[in-house]
């Protein structure tokens, strides 16, 4: 068997958090069911090939990784990078199954992707790679099959040629894929979705832990990305009064200890869609915005009580969660999937553990990318059940929903946490990364027995 790291290690996180709560003893039928959903449903893996700008042949790896559909039809989203490869997607597919779970809305977990980078190619060499790619990938998605969306490097741009190479393979319009343009069955707030939901439930989560007494307004909050995730999770920051000191891509990390404005958000937007970094985006600026080579933001902010990872996976490492605990974060929240490490989730959870029986106010509440993240697959679920009836529905309304969603979200993990608790702290804060795995598997779990997927 090959070695995947990156399933491995969101197997393990999953299996870690069975084992070590007590569901096993309470609900001895559940004890077949990881390694029932160890093994996807079905991998498709295929050849893409096109002709680049220079006239010559380029050949690709596409994949789609359907991991389960017991809740509903395979959703997530699609990645395309150089990195991507059968352990990324498996990873992403399993995390999938679970946050979708989460959400409270019926949809099964998958993942797909393209181990091709977009960024530098033309619009019309961009065209005929999404045109090959759908060539084969079209057989195995349908409304009721399968339903992609966007990932890294997957933005509405990518969405609009995949699904007019698709509409032809097809010869029908239906809601295959989300994250869709605004006149042809976008939901409203879709491209929002993740980065507000990652704020919304970071701002539950504070009111929560301080009784009420403390929000978002006027916290430092360190934010790496600057792609979709990270521009709307900094933009709500700010709308709610909170201050970004930090962004980032893949060639370093910007700070600021001021703040980054909403006109610099918008900047990062405007250059980030011409694929620009950020180091050129700010080559010029005025402002005391300051650019990091290859850097991450993590240890090069001072004071901060918010971090919220939104680039890519294994981007938080335990040095820099030890220097964040030592910077003041009292709350982590990821946009990315597997932002942490796992070194860094220990550290984070030792500090969770170690706030209660001390009276030093030094704990962190981690919440996991499940459930963090999980407004943008609740959207694409609302995208689907919008384009099925073909309305539009209000933007308030979807708004509205995400609040909603996420807070129950959250509490469902919290009660979850304190219900199957092996801890032997009574005044701690729940474990938001046991309780939203112990949910989402309990509920996947029920259907797969429901099923006769697992005996
Ligand atoms: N777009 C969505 O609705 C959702 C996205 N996510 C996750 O959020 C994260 C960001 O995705 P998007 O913002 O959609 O993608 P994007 O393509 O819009 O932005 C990706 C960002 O990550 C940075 N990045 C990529 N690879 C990197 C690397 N190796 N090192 C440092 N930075 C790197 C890029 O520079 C960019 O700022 C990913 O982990 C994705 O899986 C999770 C849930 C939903
Ligand atoms: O909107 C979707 O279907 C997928 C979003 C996604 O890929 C994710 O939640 O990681």
């Amino acid at each position: 068997m090959s070695y995947e790291p990156e399933f491995e290690q969101a197997y393990k996180e999953v299996e870690d958090s069975l084992v070590q709560s007590t569901l096993f003893k309470h609900h001895p039928q559940y004890a077949n069911v990881l390694k029932v959903l160890r093994v996807p449903q079905r991998i498709v893996q295929f050849r893409v090939t096109w002709e680049n700008d220079k006239g010559e042949q380029e050949v690709a790896t596409g994949y789609r990784v359907q991991l389960s559909n017991n809740l509903g039809p395979f959703k997530g989203g699609l990645r395309f990078h150089e990195s991507v490869n059968l352990s990324v997607l498996k990873f992403l597919a399993f995390e999938q199954v679970f946050k979708n779970a989460l959400t409270g809305t019926s949809i099964g977990g998958a993942k797909g992707g393209l181990n091709v980078n977009p960024q530098g190619r033309s619009d019309k060499e961009l065209r005929r790679i999404c045109q090959a790619f759908m060539a084969e990938l079209h057989r195995h998605i349908g409304q009721d099959v399968d339903i992609p969306a966007g990932d890294i490097n997957v933005g509405g741009k990518v969405i609009g040629l995949l699904f007019g190479a698709w509409r032809q393979y097809s010869n029908t319009f239906e809601g295959v894929l989300t994250g869709k343009g605004t006149n042809w069955g976008a939901s409203p707030f879709r491209p929002e979705a993740t980065g507000y939901g990652v704020v919304y439930i970071t701002n539950d989560m504070i009111e929560y832990a301080t009784k009420g007494k403390e929000s978002i307004k006027g916290k430092r909050v360190a934010i790496s990305g600057s792609g979709n995730v990270a521009q709307y999770a900094a933009l709500k920051v700010l709308e709610l009064g909170g201050t970004v000191v930090s962004l980032s891509d893949s060639k370093g990390a910007i700070v600021s200890e001021s703040g980054i404005s909403k006109a610099d958000i918008e900047a990062v937007a405007a250059g980030k869609s011409d694929y620009k970094p950020l180091s050129a985006i700010f080559a010029e600026s005025k402002s005391d915005i300051k650019f990091i080579p290859g850097a991450r933001p993590w240890t090069n902010v001072t004071k901060v009580d918010v971090a919220l990872p939104c680039a890519t996976q294994n981007e938080v490492s335990g040095q820099e969660a030890e220097y964040l605990v030592k910077a003041g974060v009292k709350y982590v929240a990821e946009g990315s999937n597997m932002g942490s490490t796992p070194e860094a989730i220990e550290i984070f959870e030792k500090q969770r553990l170690a706030a209660s029986s001390s009276s030093t106010d030094s704990g962190v509440w981690f919440c996991p990318p499940k459930l963090a993240n999980m407004a943008g697959v609740m959207v694409s679920q609302f995208e689907m059940a919008q384009n099925s009836q073909r309305v539009t529905w209000e933007p308030e309304y979807v708004d509205s929903l995400i609040k909603k969603h996420m807070k129950e979200g959250l509490m469902l993990s919290i009660e979850t946490a304190s219900k199957y608790s092996n801890e032997n702290t009574s005044d701690a804060l729940p474990s938001l990364l046991k309780g939203a795995n112990l949910a989402g598997f309990i509920k996947v779990a029920d259907a797969m027995i429901d099923h006769g997927d697992v005996f």
